[in-house]
């Protein structure tokens, strides 16, 4: 049925909107039903113009969020009925506070409040506010510098000499875009974190998409989000082990690409003017031309960047306080006969195709509008990553040769990267729908169990968090981050690699790894821990495999990161064991993973015993990668990330010898070394001393803390441990 304006009158029939007796409820439905007429059908009819549009919807914004602010009546407000064309963002599903942190799990969150509302949820939260904490990098566990420079001076630069370049140890500021969409914390007064100079000339052109999270994001200056502000926590980047391969560099002719197919070319650096890798001052508008090494680092950059295409145009920075641009589909309503057609996107009905390839199915159209509005007021508030100023992003829309990329589907989900994601994202989310509604069906005390400690609100993790690994990190881009951002180009492989095995000793960055990928796709992060799965929930272990799959394709792009699966998947479980129950699901799981290349589902699994797993078993795992110990480079950017955060008193040949003495230490080992060195200067202080003491006034570490506590710390890896994983990557690794 056509919507018309009289349909919508009965809101303001039934309902009087200045009554203070309704509920409020009643009142932001009546409200809703009276802005959609207005904003609607004036927008549908080319009566308003953007800027008018623009307003109605601020208005709108500010008057419903009024409402919401007061007690509300939670069932009413999480009303799934009232899934009609999505006209607005902002809404509340809840009527608690937005919480920072977290991830938007949006079909999760549906059943959670249906089931305790006993509603019956046909829409998910249009919007849910992310954020997130400190890094979880090296440098997190650190952050708080106990001790101000002093005598000694803080020898960072020092310690950095040996480095080519400190281009990747740039701070947290900026404004990281998450995998995360809000919007019911939208803040109109916050500036647009990535203004294009349109926008800083005041002109109205549609501001630029945020840059993919392949690459780190870029500084900001808003002040709005200094509380982003992190400490440096990147390491610079290593010598590249793999011939041929740069790190952020111009893909090199790939030996993974199939025959015929060429690598990923990055757009020249003068199409990307403004982006630089790094930058440590916090003007995002600015931009700094590309230069010397840092254009190399770039160029793959540019080439996600320049996928952006004609999505620059639509899926720019949303600002409630900016004027909408007419030619951006963002800002259009749907149309209602798109609504009715089966690929509507409830987006502009005029706009070009060829940039809005993904046309979801008519029930989801709501609920990607509002994603889409969500995630695009919620950028201003995403926590920030590496210094990279983005520049006009508006510049590089030209990039007709990946005019294909670009998903609105994917940035409605709140995350630059996405908006990468290929085309096949429009049958990834069609598809999607079956496990929404799995979901919905689902026990939900288990999805919200799922939800609050598998899915993790974890601070992003760039490449320069994770020292060395340089051939694992290259692997990892190359045979299955491209594949999966660029299936196009990867055509000939014949599985995607959709799951991959990380093995190697403990504590040697696996899981670092496996939230970096999660972080570079700008996808969910779901962390089951095989070891929980067999002790702590034996019982209802599969249940909870099978939750955080779904979850994770409702959810997607998605990584799902299981730890220790050498527990689930042993050859040596027995036919009675409970753990054979999760091993099916498991199995099952992944079969539909690898069976379903068109979901964005990415499992990682980790183990530090690979020989334990049932060799039968090892198939499904299309790449099975070593992690190794850290060599001598990176335990040196380990000990300086971490020392530069600190005043110490060492001296470059001091670092060197810790660098040779943690020769056969994990990366794990490293840190904890220097955690207890780092607090060396505290111990032997009588308490009374301590109380009033401040941290300027400690004296600076010095090499004698760590011969202190080298007594304390050893390798917890043993050479024959080492011996086993050479010769299993041997046999069976994909990196030799
Ligand atoms: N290569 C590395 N670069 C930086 N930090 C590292 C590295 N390897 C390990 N670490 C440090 O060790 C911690 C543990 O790493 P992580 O959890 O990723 O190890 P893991 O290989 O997954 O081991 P486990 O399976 O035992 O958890 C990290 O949080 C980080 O502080």
């Amino acid at each position: 049925m056509q919507w018309t304006p009289e349909h919508a009158q009965w809101a303001e029939q039934h309902f009087d909107i200045s009554s203070t007796t309704r509920s409020l409820a009643h009142k932001a439905e009546a409200y809703r039903g009276h802005l959609q007429r207005t904003y609607q059908y004036a927008w549908a009819n080319d009566d308003i113009s953007a800027l008018t549009a623009s307003n109605l919807l601020k208005k709108y914004a500010e008057k419903y969020s009024g409402i919401l602010e007061g007690p509300s009546e939670r069932a009413l407000l999480c009303s799934y009925s009232e899934s009609a064309p999505g006209l607005l963002n902002g809404r509340k599903s809840e009527s608690d506070a937005w919480q920072e942190g977290i991830y938007p799990m949006s079909c999760a969150a549906d059943v959670i409040s249906a089931s305790k509302t006993g509603m019956t949820p046909a829409l998910p939260p249009p919007d849910v506010t992310a954020s997130v904490g400190s890094s979880t990098g090296v440098a997190s566990s650190l952050s708080e510098p106990s001790y101000s420079s002093s005598n000694c001076g803080n020898h960072a630069s020092a310690l950095h000499s040996g480095i080519p370049s400190q281009e990747f140890a740039s701070s947290y500021n900026g404004s990281y875009l998450h995998s995360t969409y809000s919007g019911g914390q939208s803040t109109p007064a916050l500036p647009s974190p990535h203004p294009s100079p349109l926008h800083s000339a005041g002109l109205l052109q549609p501001p630029p998409p945020p840059p993919p999270t392949l690459v780190p994001s870029y500084n900001t200056s808003s002040p709005n989000l200094s509380s982003y502000n992190y400490p440096p926590a990147g390491y610079p980047p290593q010598t590249p082990v793999a011939p041929g391969y740069s790190p952020g560099g111009a893909p090199p002719p790939s030996a993974y690409l199939p025959s015929g197919i060429a690598a990923p070319t990055p757009l020249p650096p003068s199409t990307i003017p403004g982006y630089s890798y790094q930058s440590h001052n916090h003007a995002p508008i600015a931009p700094t031309p590309l230069n010397g090494s840092s254009a190399n680092t770039l160029k793959r950059k540019a080439f996600y960047m320049t996928g952006q295409g004609d999505m620059d145009s639509s899926y720019g920075n949303f600002n409630y306080s900016q004027q909408r641009s007419a030619q951006s589909p963002m800002y259009r309503m749907p149309d209602n006969s798109l609504v009715d057609s089966t690929r509507g996107n409830g987006f502009d009905r005029n706009a070009d195709t060829s940039s809005l390839a993904f046309k979801p199915t008519k029930q989801s159209m709501p609920t990607d509008q509002q994603r889409k509005f969500g995630s695009q007021a919620g950028r201003a508030l995403t926590p920030p990553s590496y210094g990279s100023s983005k520049g006009s992003l508006g510049s590089m829309r030209s990039g007709e040769s990946f005019g294909k990329f670009g998903s609105p589907v994917m940035s409605d989900h709140g995350d630059d990267s996405r908006q990468h994601l290929p085309h096949s994202i429009d049958t990834a989310t069609s598809s999607s729908h079956p496990a929404e509604e799995q979901l919905k069906n689902s026990d939900a005390n288990l999805v919200e169990m799922v939800t609050t400690e598998i899915l993790q609100q974890t601070s992003p993790v760039d490449w320069s968090d994770i020292a060395g690994l340089e051939m694992a990190k290259a692997t990892i881009k190359d045979e299955v981050l491209w594949p999966i951002l660029r299936p196009d180009m990867f055509s000939g492989l014949a599985t995607l690699p959709r799951s991959i095995l990380l093995f190697g000793p403990q504590g040697t960055g696996r899981t670092l790894l496996g939230r970096c990928m999660a972080s570079q796709l700008g996808a969910a992060f779901l962390l089951l821990s095989g070891s929980a799965l067999v002790t702590k929930w034996l019982g209802e272990g599969e249940k909870i495999v099978q939750a955080s799959f779904l979850i994770a394709r409702c959810r997607q792009p998605s990584v799902v990161f299981i730890s220790d699966v050498d527990l689930l998947l042993s050859s040596q479980l027995s036919e009675e064991s409970p753990v054979n129950r999760i091993k099916s699901e498991l199995l099952l799981q992944l079969d539909g993973v690898l069976s379903s290349p068109e979901e964005h589902v990415l499992v990682v699994c980790s183990t530090s015993k690979p020989e334990e797993i049932d060799e039968s078993l090892r198939r499904y795992f299309v790449k099975r990668l070593l992690v190794p110990l850290p060599d001598a480079t990176a335990r040196h950017q380990i000990i300086s990330q971490l020392l530069s955060q600190h005043n110490y008193c060492l001296s470059d040949k001091e670092v060197t010898l810790l660098v040779q003495r943690t020769d056969g230490f994990s990366g794990l080992d490293v840190v904890r070394l220097c955690q207890e060195a780092l607090v060396g200067p505290l111990h032997g202080m009588p308490g009374a001393d301590l109380s009033g003491m401040i941290p300027g006034q400690m004296r600076p570490v010095s090499y004698q803390d760590f011969e202190n506590v080298f007594c304390k710390i050893q390798p917890s890896i043993s050479q024959k441990e080492l011996d086993t994983y050479t010769e299993w990557n041997k046999m069976f690794g994909c990196s030799q």
